[in-house]
């Protein structure tokens, strides 16, 4: 772990299900890759990752079974060990690939922008070779022809129990690229000549699905779709889906009926997770149990990164656990942290702020913070015009919690690491610029896949009859209080309430109390659970209004301000409310700055440390 970082807490564990393959996956670790420095419960780092899939390969070794190494994308965006750095990612790409994996696939961080993907392509993909899977992806090469960002599939035996693996890696319909690369969609990918004889191939004892794609609840359901496609040719050869992109711990059951070959697995966000699961009774190349064992047995676990699980898991302790490799890991993220002067304090939060762990609005809600005191007085400043105004931001870009402390530069991007600006557009009748908040807040949730560079139909779509989206992080969440905990229920993939099964209740530490299709018993570490509330959208403030606007006569036009992001979204959302304006009618607001501008300079501002006002 970082020098920094607080020591794990140690708590009742569950036992790591090791079977003939087992899988350690991580996804959506989005430069998170020093770990949680101000979270005893996710301190552990990348290094310490390494060390410890060292220790599993090594016990694979010796009792003749295998392990398998997944990420499925989003390592990049959302904290200053990525962001900090210029170019973005300097550290972080030499950090990443240190760990070697079997299969790695991208996300659509990795393809916000044009020097993001060329940047992965230049490095991760070479680094990564045969296991950089690309199965809908291209990237446009110097001489502009459209080429496979890496194979489309691999096949390869593993080392110790010659399972023959056909392995894939997708990302979900996503259409916010840069114009430097192609997503194909999964309904258009299944019908390639490749993916009808990959999946026609009798040689194989396992298909691997890996994607930046999640396991349920998604409008396209890509998963389901590539399921039903591998079925119809081959009828019971075992599946195992990776997912990602909800930042959500969860485990799915596919298919219909007396299926019980096909299984996926979700495993969390900002490198808080490793997911782990295993299959045992597969056939493999010298042997076909098929005929003796009717169904493989797929476990999971899901394990908090911290060294008390790491050290549990892999039947070592502090003096034995760290490899070469993972020590100079970790001396690297800490050389590269302090170049980066990322604990260079902008303040000090007076109080803990969440974004889900405490209700909107409130006292202790980093939207509230936001939208009462960041934002209208860093825009009460800004506003050369003095117009009225209202600004809105998606609370998409809010990317996580503050703590009670020092407010860092590292601090800045875990909270909002895009460089999206804000726009305005100037005299928008105040009758239509109030209610595109409320407009926006009464569809489903904003997400990219269907958002920057799309036509405005899509956007109206949006607005008028979208599809619930996959369940993801900000939807874990209850809209009641804490001590009614009983009165409600919840599906598989969300976090509810674990009840008891704990008998050492002293040693238990909140966090993940994840829900999925094997029951509540998923997570390693026994948790108190955490109550999870619903955010909006969108948030926003009313600017420079008199105490006569707000009394009587409102004003008839103001400046509507708005986050980049969500440009498409407002277009849209005021033409519904009968004013039409185009790209043209919009100019940069704020100079350029960005939210992560606005969070830091506001910081400086006006949260002082104990020691600067002494
Ligand atoms: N410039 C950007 C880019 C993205 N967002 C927000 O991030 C969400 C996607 O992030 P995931 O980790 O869920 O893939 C997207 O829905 C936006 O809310 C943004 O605000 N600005």
């Amino acid at each position: 772990k970082q020098p920094s970082a607080p020591s794990a807490v140690e708590a009742p564990l569950r036992e790591l299900p090791w079977g003939q393959l087992n899988f350690l996956h991580t996804t959506d670790t989005h430069g998170w890759h020093g770990g949680h420095l101000q979270e005893p419960q996710y301190s552990a780092d990348w290094g310490d990752y390494i060390s410890f899939a060292s220790h599993l390969r090594r016990r694979a070794d010796k009792d003749g079974s295998d392990l398998l190494l997944i990420d499925t994308g989003d390592r990049v965006e959302g904290n200053g060990l990525y962001d900090a750095s210029d170019p973005k990612g300097n550290y972080t790409s030499d950090i990443f690939t240190q760990q070697s994996m079997d299969v790695i696939t991208v996300g659509n961080h990795e393809l916000y922008k044009n020097t993001t993907s060329s940047h992965e392509y230049a490095k991760l993909v070479p680094a990564y070779k045969d296991s950089y899977i690309a199965s809908n992806l291209n990237i446009t090469s110097k001489n502009g022809d459209s080429i496979p960002f890496g194979p489309r599939y691999r096949k390869f035996t593993t080392r110790n129990q010659g399972i023959r693996v056909l392995a894939m890696g997708f990302i979900y319909n996503f259409r916010g690229n840069a114009n430097n690369t192609q997503v194909q969609k999964v309904q258009d990918t299944i019908k390639e000549p490749w993916f009808q004889d990959a999946i026609r191939n009798r040689d194989v004892d396992l298909f691997l699905i890996a994607g930046h794609v999640a396991l349920r609840n998604t409008s396209e359901a890509e998963y389901d779709k590539i399921y039903d496609a591998i079925r119809l040719e081959n009828w019971d050869t075992p599946i195992a889906f990776f997912g990602g992109h909800t930042h959500i711990r969860d485990f799915k059951r596919f298919g219909r009926g007396t299926e019980k070959k096909a299984y996926g697995i979700e495993s969390g966000r900002y490198l808080e997770t490793y997911g782990f699961m295993s299959i045992s009774g597969l056939s493999t190349k010298s042997k076909d149990v098929s005929t003796t064992v009717a169904s493989p047995k797929f476990e999971r676990l899901y394990i908090d990164n911290n060294l008390y699980s790491l050290h549990c898991h892999s039947n070592t302790s502090s003096s034995n656990f760290d490899t070469e490799l993972g020590k100079n890991v970790s001396a690297s993220i800490a050389t590269a942290r302090k170049t980066l002067a990322l604990d260079r304090p902008f303040g000090c939060a007076p109080q803990d702020y969440w974004l889900y762990r405490s209700p909107y609005p409130s006292n202790h809600s980093v939207l509230s913070l936001l939208e009462e005191h960041v934002i209208p007085d860093t825009f009460t400043d800004k506003n050369s015009s003095h117009n009225p105004a209202i600004v809105l931001t998606n609370t998409g870009a809010v990317r996580f919690d503050v703590f009670k402390g020092p407010f860092t530069k590292d601090t800045t991007y875990i909270v909002c690491p895009f460089t999206s600006t804000f726009r305005m557009i100037k005299n928008v009748p105040y009758d239509a610029a109030s209610r595109v908040m409320k407009a926006l807040n009464s569809g489903g949730p904003i997400l990219l896949g269907d958002e920057a560079g799309d036509t405005e139909a899509t956007y109206e779509d949006w607005l008028g009859l979208r599809p619930p989206g996959p369940v993801r992080e900000s939807d874990l969440t209850a809209d009641h209080a804490e001590d009614d905990l009983s009165s409600f229920t919840r599906g598989a993939g969300e976090q509810r309430p674990l009840r008891s099964s704990n008998k050492d209740k002293s040693r238990i530490t909140p966090g993940y109390t994840t829900t999925d299709d094997f029951g509540d018993d998923g997570d390693d570490t026994i948790h108190e659970p955490i109550p999870l509330y619903k955010v909006p959208n969108i948030i926003g403030a009313e600017i420079g209004f008199s105490s006569d606007d707000k009394a009587k006569d409102l004003p008839k036009n103001v400046d509507l301000v708005f986050n980049e992001y969500i440009q498409g979204f407002t277009l849209a959302a005021l033409k519904q409310l009968g004013v039409s304006y185009g790209l043209e009618n919009t100019r940069q607001a704020l100079d350029g700055m960005t939210m992560t501008d606005v969070i830091s300079g506001w910081v400086e501002k006006n949260w002082k440390c104990e020691k600067d006002v002494a």
